[in-house]
């Protein structure tokens, strides 16, 4: 099979927006991942949940083509795109928000909007992400390294916006917040839920995850333990089994 840059809009909802399919990574001789398979459907909200050092980040980061997998498979609406750059894979409709914000720190605001709006509509751009975080239209001129580290988030976050992507993976969006600004970023991804983006999020308040999402996986030591519905994975005894008392 020929792969190309572009799919007919019946491949975008026939098959997963994105999918890992038994995929084995290392960073080095350190194994990270052994045979992880996750589905994100079209539209919907998927989430990864795991302990310290599961390999959740390493799951994303092979999604969006910043580390090669050993073996397995990536595809994207059902494309194969394994091996694929990251630029490549953003080309297609996927855009990855990094943990620990990903902004180019020494340009302004409104560069850094400008940058992650397509061409020909970086006004469009500047406004919908303003309307979307006001506080941003107030630091335009503003050098991204001098926000604060919820700024910083709601500007990473608008690349969710801008790139018109049809699949966000964020990794740790609420990392270090106040708790008013993580109330901001989970109202954002609602809102790209209801827009019809796809969503594999990876965030430490494992609940709060779980009740916006559809799907959940739980990674433990680099394997899927549980493939399921967020919905069951909530109650009582799953919790306790597969995340553990006490957590957010
Ligand atoms: N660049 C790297 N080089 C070597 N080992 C790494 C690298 N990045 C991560 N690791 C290791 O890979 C394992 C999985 O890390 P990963 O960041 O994917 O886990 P995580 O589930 O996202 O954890 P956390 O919540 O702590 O970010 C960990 O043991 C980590 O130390």
């Amino acid at each position: 099979m020929t792969v190309t840059d572009t799919v007919s809009p019946s491949t975008e909802t026939a098959h997963p927006a994105l999918e890992l399919r038994g995929v084995s990574s290392a960073y080095g001789e350190t194994q990270v991942l052994r045979d992880v398979s996750i589905a994100v459907p079209p539209g919907s909200v998927t989430a990864l949940i795991g302990p310290n050092g599961a390999g959740k980040t390493t799951s994303l980061r092979v999604a969006s083509g910043l580390v090669k997998p050993t073996s397995g498979e990536v595809l994207l609406h059902g494309q194969p795109v394994t091996g694929w750059s990251p630029h490549r894979l953003a080309g297609r409709g996927l855009c990855h928000v990094p943990e620990g914000r990903g902004v180019y720190r020494n340009l302004t605001v409104e560069e850094n909007l400008t940058m992650m709006s397509p061409p020909g509509s970086v006004a469009e751009g500047i406004e919908k992400a303003t309307a979307t975080f006001p506080i941003l239209g107030d630091r335009l001129k503003q050098k991204a390294g001098t926000l604060s580290g919820g700024e910083q988030q709601m500007l990473s976050l608008s690349a969710a916006y801008l790139r018109k992507p049809t699949i966000v993976l964020v990794d740790e969006p609420s990392l270090g917040l106040a708790p008013i600004i993580v109330d901001l970023v989970f109202d954002f991804l609602k809102t790209l839920k209801a827009e019809g983006i796809a969503l594999l999020l990876v965030d430490q308040y494992a609940l709060r995850t779980l009740s916006i999402a559809d799907t959940a996986y739980v990674l433990r030591r680099g394997q899927i333990a549980y493939t399921g519905s967020a919905q069951e994975l909530l109650q009582g005894d799953m919790f306790e089994q597969y995340i553990g008392e006490g957590v957010s």
